[in-house]
């Protein structure tokens, strides 16, 4: 089976535990099956479709969506973004035209036609067609920032965000100022932006304190941090995971009684930089109860970034790695799985750098988002993705896959945590839009404004924008200005 047949190697994929799991992947006009596609026991799920036309028309609606978007970005690469032609851009064999179409979606009549537009069909069947992106560029991606950032910079930021059409730009935090003193000008910020009325723009709240000031300052909406690893909570917000739930429920009940919603972070979801791999079991049991206590939406985030779209199959040993960090040299238990066959350790990538062997292997993103699904509902679930190992992208796309439909992302990929050694960027927003708009998915993002928002903060802070996407558009963009 060649590789564009078995994309990403799906046929590796796990069999899920409950059917009911896999009946939510699915869109209400087909019902799931499971089938054994002949790829080995594996859960992607065929569709028993009530109209025989239904998978048909959803199929065509992706690919509607993939045309609107082909033709939305060569408008933009012809309008005022980069005021540049495709052709020039040397875009017009890969975004534009017939050679794109006949060679890369399926809607060319060759011989495997079918084949791959059954394949497809599999793979695009849990997908949503709406995607909310959570850019938390101004928060998530600025604390870490060492030196200040003006509030006017902040601001500006913000508003050049929602002006690309984002719906929720998480703004900054009302957290201790010695703990994090990028942030102490929250008040400010807040204020200055709360007469924005078309993007929510939430808050970090750590306490009953910090949820006071931020109502002050004008914040709608609020967020609250948990964590799955004890050490993380430590030392991120000084308490124990149980201690943070009383906080947090203070929290909660205080938000409900002023109907301010609240969003609900775990940390730490994969790996933790202190306690190496956390069990699935704990991000459920956080997960669960920010949920009970009223939190609106669950954002599960692999702070790190060691997370990757596999499955432990319970055959795998994790092991302990010394990893080089910008800071230094950290020891993870990062999911660097060797197989074990009948005792023996098969394809071990041992570099020098591993320690210790680990008991059984706990997993990653897979039984993670697997575990927290049996227990929240997966509409109320976020993937929060940073980008160490650069397996956002393909961490965002099991994740849709699995029938999620909120995605965090900071713009440039700024981002890391200041409580998190090890941790870098979140995935850029840039990326994801370009990603799920090639899919065909909705996420009303302007990229052209995009691009110039994460242009704008690259340029403040000098360096380099963290996104794949904004750097190849700029290259493609200088490269045409010199012809
Ligand atoms: C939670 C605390 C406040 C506990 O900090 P503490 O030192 O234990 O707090 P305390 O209650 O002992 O108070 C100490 C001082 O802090 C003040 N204080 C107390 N609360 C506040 C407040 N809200 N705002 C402003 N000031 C506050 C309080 O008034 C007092 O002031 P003093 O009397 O010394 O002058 C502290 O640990 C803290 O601020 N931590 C936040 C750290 C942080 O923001 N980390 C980054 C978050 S990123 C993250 O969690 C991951 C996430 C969400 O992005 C997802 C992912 O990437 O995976």
């Amino acid at each position: 089976m060649s590789s564009l047949e078995e994309p990403l190697g799906l046929d590796k994929l796990p069999c899920l535990s409950t059917i009911d799991l896999v009946h939510r992947f699915s869109s209400n006009s087909c019902r799931p099956r499971l089938e054994d596609t002949g790829m080995g026991n594996c859960w992607i799920e065929t569709r028993n479709c009530s109209s025989s036309n239904s998978c048909n028309e959803d199929f065509e609606d992706y690919r509607r969506e993939a045309k609107t978007w082909r033709r939305q970005m060569r408008d933009t690469l012809q309008g005022d973004i980069t005021s540049r032609t495709t052709s020039s851009l040397g875009w017009n064999h890969a975004v534009s035209g017939n050679a794109y179409d006949s060679r890369y979606l399926p809607n060319h009549q060759h011989s495997s036609y079918c084949g791959i537009r059954d394949i497809t069909n599999k793979f695009f069947n849990g997908m949503p067609k709406n995607v909310k992106i959570v850019e938390v560029g101004p928060r998530d991606g600025l604390q870490n920032e060492k030196n200040t950032v003006s509030t006017a910079v902040k601001v500006e930021l913000i508003k050049k965000l929602v002006s690309s059409g984002l719906s929720v730009v998480e703004a900054t935090s009302f957290v201790s100022p010695k703990w994090v003193p990028q942030l102490a000008d929250a008040k400010d910020v807040m204020e200055a932006v709360r007469s924005l009325d078309a993007a929510r723009l939430p808050v970090l709240t750590p306490n009953l304190k910090g949820f006071e000031a931020a109502i002050a300052a004008g914040a709608k909406d609020v967020a609250i941090f948990a964590s799955a690893s004890e050490s993380f909570s430590k030392s991120n917000i000084n308490c124990s995971i149980e201690e943070s739930f009383i906080r947090y429920r203070a929290v909660t009940q205080a938000a409900q009684k002023l109907s301010i919603p609240v969003r609900g972070y775990v940390s730490c979801v994969v790996g933790c930089p202190v306690e190496g791999a956390i069990p699935p079991s704990r991000v459920a049991y956080v997960a669960k109860e920010l949920h009970d206590m009223g939190c609106f939406e669950i954002s599960l985030g692999d702070t790190i970034g060691v997370g990757i779209p596999a499955y432990d199959d319970g055959k795998k040993s994790c092991k302990l790695w010394r990893t080089e960090v910008a800071g230094g040299v950290v020891e993870m238990r990062t999911p660097r799985w060797t197989e074990v066959v009948d005792g023996n350790t098969k394809g071990d990538r041992g570099d020098g750098n591993e320690l210790e062997s680990e008991g059984e292997g706990r997993g990653t993103v897979l039984p993670m988002l697997e575990a927290v699904m049996a227990v929240v509902p997966v509409e109320k679930l976020a993937v929060h993705f940073h980008d160490t190992y650069g397996q956002s992208l393909p961490n965002i796309l099991i994740s849709l896959q699995l029938g999620i439909s909120i995605v965090d992302s900071s713009v440039a990929g700024l981002g890391g945590c200041p409580y998190a050694k090890g941790a870098s960027g979140n995935v850029a927003t840039e990326d994801v839009v370009y990603m799920l708009n090639g899919l065909g998915v909705k996420t009303n993002v302007d990229l052209g404004k995009l691009l110039l928002a994460g242009d704008y903060i690259s340029k403040h802070l000098g360096r380099p924008s963290g996104s794949k996407t904004a750097t190849a558009l700029s290259r493609v963009t200088a490269d045409t200005s010199k012809m």
